[in-house]
């Protein structure tokens, strides 16, 4: 059994909102949890649900209306900023203008725990910087001014700050948000991989829901109030997942872990057999076109044979799906 000195970050009835003109906004309430030392865990939920507002306030950006927040056993006002700073590095989403910085000075920010009041580098500090760039593929990127950067680039650079700061808690909020497909992937696994073999314990928020269920070690989910955690295996089997994101427009295949677009039953049939990623895409080519389509054999309707060796229609070859559509 975990003692509480065994969880780095543990949450214990946790209220998160707003204050503002003797106003009180609850975004959500209730929240106990703990992140696993070593483990990449991921926060999930819709537009809105309050993910930035838990991850805020377990930066102490926000204070939590109501509830405590530990870090290694102690509370988080116990520590000062200093300590702080050597404990957990934080990436949020906000823009802000950094007129003359270059992207390896921003990156050797992160360095300024350790670098005492003159912010004199050592040669240590100099290779954290430059392993950190290579290692979120930015090196490229150094003598960039910053506020040239893209979206995708940029937040490439905030991750590389925050693993300069060499902290063993790292909180992200969003950091694949502006990225293209393989660089989300990209940063998702180097998190998973830094977690798994650097022990660093990181959370970060998303909405890239499908790439979280293959990486995290464990999901949080916020919505309506509602705060459950777990495995991706056992959110996805227990339907939790599919609670909190699936609607009439959209279902969930656990088997796959993927979202589904539910599109609508259609009169039309085909009858479709074969095997392999060509059985898989006729079919789907076919259902989103407004066919129902069915593996059972019946001579009244199109028959469709789809393997790696090639596609036929009512046993006529055709040379790819555009064809079979057209001929349908
Ligand atoms: N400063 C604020 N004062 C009052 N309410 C706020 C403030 N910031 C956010 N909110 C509200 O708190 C709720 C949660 O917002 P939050 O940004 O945490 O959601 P989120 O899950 O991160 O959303 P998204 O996925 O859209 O980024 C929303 O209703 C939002 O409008």
């Amino acid at each position: 059994m975990a003692t509480d000195q065994e969880y780095p970050l543990q949450l214990r009835d946790i209220s998160l909102g707003y204050t503002s003109g003797g106003n009180t906004k609850t975004v959500a309430s209730c929240i106990s949890a703990s992140l696993d030392r070593g483990g990449l865990t991921c926060l999930l939920g819709p537009n809105g649900a309050g993910k930035s507002t838990l991850l805020r306030t377990l930066t102490g950006l926000l204070r939590p209306l109501a509830g405590t927040i530990e870090i290694n056993g102690s509370s988080l006002e116990s520590y000062s900023s200093s300590e702080l700073s050597k404990l957990v590095s934080v990436v949020l989403t906000d823009r802000f203008n950094l007129p003359d910085m270059t992207a390896r000075q921003l990156v050797a920010l992160g360095r300024s725990p350790y670098t005492g009041f003159w912010g004199r580098m050592s040669d240590n500090d100099e290779r954290e910087v430059d392993e950190v760039m290579a290692l979120t593929g930015i090196t490229d990127l150094a003598q960039r001014s910053v506020d040239t950067l893209s979206d995708g680039e940029r937040q490439k650079v905030m991750i590389a700050k925050a693993l300069a700061q060499h902290t063993p808690i790292i909180l992200l909020d969003e950091p694949t948000a502006f990225l293209d497909y393989p660089s989300k992937v990209e940063t998702m696994s180097l998190l998973h991989t830094l977690a798994a073999e650097r022990g660093k314990t990181i959370l970060l928020t998303t909405h890239d829901v499908e790439i979280a269920l293959q990486l995290a070690d464990r999901i949080w989910m916020l919505g309506n109030g509602v705060f459950v955690d777990g495995t991706p295996e056992d959110m996805m089997l227990s339907g939790r997942l599919a609670e909190f994101f699936c609607s009439s427009a959209i279902t969930f295949d656990a088997s796959t872990a993927t979202f589904r677009i539910a599109l609508p039953v259609s009169e039309r049939i085909v009858t479709i057999s074969g095997s392999g990623a060509a059985f898989n895409l006729t079919a789907r080519a076919l259902r989103r076109t407004g066919y129902r389509v069915t593996e059972t054999d019946s001579a009244a309707l199109p028959e469709i044979m789809a393997t790696d060796q090639g596609i036929t229609l009512n046993g006529q070859p055709v040379s790819s799906i555009a064809e079979l559509l057209q001929k349908l």
